[in-house]
């Protein structure tokens, strides 16, 4: 077989559920955000910001990773600034080939100078509109959804909920919680879990990501997680090919894994892209799918973590086909609205590239 290339693969539609607003910022946008508000930065052109963020997110923990968005939510606290950020997140996941795309931020950071939350919320949504528009423009149609994340360390996780309803017919198609997981038990935010179950909303969580087992079951067992964001560590529980109790009900229920291959090299999670559990859990059968996670701090695209897959695991369209409708299987829109992605735009395309 021929291996695919990084463009062939630009080419392909693809499905993204796990993308942080604030970790995929243009390097450019984060240098003139910043000079317009007087931010500094540790590097002063946009090449050097580029690979100082790959590297000092490079870290080998999750706590030292997640100290690069410092520079990140310190230039989205305006309207006009988050509108920016959206609008060319919009443009860049349509210019990489991805066609659905659900990407989360936590309005509580975005609160420094003065937006409410609402406010913040509105700016990013309009963000997205503006930029799909755009890009549909540009012949590039893509769908955004917005997910809202709560920090799991803070204590605003129901009023973060709330929030996400609130919009949930103007672009909030879900809600999350993020930060450092080691500490942070998913439990210590049930209240809002179980607000948004009477709800009947979605909601993901982070967890098996820089913590094992217990936090995937949590938040299975305890909150009702719809997915889980990374889950990677659920091969804790697998030994060979023989699934415990935990990553057997994962398996049989068919509960979505928004696997980061790169985020978790650099978090220390996994050794190697090669290393990678994504093998053994595709080999397995779990729902699996793909994702950039913070696409500056790991200087990647949703293209790239597929291309780095099929370099490492000799994949091809079939499994990148696999993916990509697993991830449109699991996403927080309509039945209907996935059905008609899937059916219409990603499985004739497959179909062709197969050839
Ligand atoms: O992979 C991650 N694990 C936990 N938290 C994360 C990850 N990537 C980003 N975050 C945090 C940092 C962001 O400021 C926040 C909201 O997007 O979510
Ligand atoms: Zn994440």
């Amino acid at each position: 077989m021929v291996a695919i290339s990084h463009e062939d693969i630009i080419k392909a539609p693809k499905a993204l559920l796990h993308d942080h607003l604030d970790g995929g910022l243009r390097p450019s946008t984060v240098l003139e955000l910043a000079d317009a508000i007087g931010h500094d930065l540790p590097e002063p052109d946009a090449a050097s910001l580029e690979s100082w963020f790959a590297t000092a997110a490079n870290s080998g923990s999750l706590e030292r990773y997640l100290e690069t968005f410092v520079h990140t939510v310190a230039v989205m606290q305006t309207a006009d600034a988050l509108h920016r950020v959206a609008r060319e997140c919009a443009l860049d996941l349509a210019a990489d080939g991805v066609v659905y795309a659900e990407v989360r931020f936590a309005p509580e950071q975005h609160l420094e100078r003065g937006l409410t939350l609402d406010a913040v919320v509105d700016a990013v949504v309009a963000g997205f509109a503006d930029g799909c528009r755009d890009s549909a423009a540009r012949g590039r149609p893509i769908r955004v959804g917005t997910l809202l994340t709560a920090m799991r360390h803070a204590a605003r996780s129901q009023e973060i909920a709330e929030l996400a309803v609130r919009y949930r017919d103007l672009g909030v198609v879900g809600f999350d919680i993020a930060g450092a997981e080691a500490g942070f038990p998913p439990t210590r935010h049930l209240d809002a879990f179980e607000y948004l179950q009477r709800e009947n909303f979605h909601f993901t969580i982070h967890a098996g990501e820089a913590f094992g087992l217990p936090s995937i079951w949590q938040a299975i067992q305890w909150c009702g997680a719809d997915r889980l964001g990374h889950g990677v560590r659920i091969v804790d529980d697998i030994v060979g090919t023989k699934l415990g109790r935990l990553s057997s009900y994962v398996r049989d229920k068919r509960i979505p894994l928004e696997l980061c291959p790169s985020s978790n090299v650099q978090t220390g999670a996994v050794p190697s892209i090669a290393e990678h559990p994504i093998g053994l859990l595709h080999d397995l059968r779990f729902r699996v799918t793909v994702n950039t996670d913070n696409r500056l701090m790991s200087g990647t695209s949703m293209s790239r973590e597929m291309w780095l897959l099929t370099q490492a695991f000799g994949w091809g369209w079939t499994e990148l086909q696999w993916f990509t409708v697993n991830a449109m299987k699991s996403a927080f829109i309509p039945y209907d609205e996935r059905l008609t992605l899937i059916t219409e735009v990603i499985k004739p395309a497959y179909a062709k590239l197969g050839e």
